[in-house]
């Protein structure tokens, strides 16, 4: 069953001489509880696709279907809404305030939503992805790879219906890089976590159930596997 559909979806950049098309024609569906994985060079367009599927970047033209909602024909402020409810975002950088513990900054999302975090949720996936000890330590007191781990929980702390995940390895060490994507897979398996991963990583997009390649805007393969 589909979870997310874009459907023609296109978007440039810049004007005249220096437009530049990220996005030429888009036509995808995830599944629900698949684990994808998006490759391809730099330029290739994979940012501006998990941006445009996580509701962050408005495209130039086509839909991105969410379960049944149409994003980008709901006002600023309902989208706001529906992204923190239903996808959680691992940024490359991890994003987390510097002011807030770990705990604090993984509650966040539902605060905003002036909902109350699901703590023992919370704590499973602490656990889970061996962060159990760091919940009230500062995003300082940490490493890269905890960091992101810690992004991760903040990102899957509402139970989101797609987890996007735009290079979380990219500012980090082999072996932290590894812990990472153990916690993706741990999560994805676990919870049946749909996952949408863009990576530079071969080896990685090699455990993945499916891999894009992205070529100047346009998919040009899609290849069904098995998950490692
Ligand atoms: N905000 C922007 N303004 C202008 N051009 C942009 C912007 N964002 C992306 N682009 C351009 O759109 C194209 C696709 O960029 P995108 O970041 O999606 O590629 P990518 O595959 O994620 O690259 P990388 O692997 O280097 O992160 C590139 O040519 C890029 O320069």
């Amino acid at each position: 069953m589909s979870i997310l559909k874009l459907e023609g979806i296109s978007k440039t950049f810049g004007k005249g001489t220096g437009m530049v098309t990220a996005l030429d024609g888009i036509n995808l569906s995830i599944d629900k509880g698949s684990f994808t994985t998006i490759i391809g060079r730099s330029g290739s367009g994979k940012s501006t696709l998990l941006n445009i599927a996580g509701g962050l970047l408005i495209p130039d033209k086509g839909q991105v279907i969410l379960e049944d909602i149409d994003l980008y024909v709901r006002k600023d402020k309902e989208l706001a809404r529906i992204r923190r409810k239903k996808i959680g975002i691992v940024f490359q950088a991890f994003n987390l305030i510097p002011e807030f513990t770990v705990l604090e900054n993984i509650c966040l999302p539902s605060y905003l939503d002036q909902s109350k975090p699901n703590m023992k949720f919370i704590d499973e996936v602490l656990e889970i992805i061996e962060m159990g000890d760091k919940k009230n330590k500062y995003p300082h007191e940490l490493s890269g790879g905890e960091q992101q781990r810690a992004a991760l929980a903040r990102a899957l702390s509402v139970k989101p219906d797609l987890l996007l995940a735009d290079e979380p390895t990219g500012n980090l060490d082999i072996k932290s890089g590894e812990q990472v994507i153990d916690a993706l897979q741990y999560c994805y398996r676990i919870f049946n976590q749909t996952t949408l991963l863009v990576t530079h990583n071969l080896e990685i997009a090699g455990q993945s159930n499916r891999v894009i390649t992205l070529q100047d805007g346009k998919i040009v393969s899609d290849s069904v596997g098995e998950m490692i």
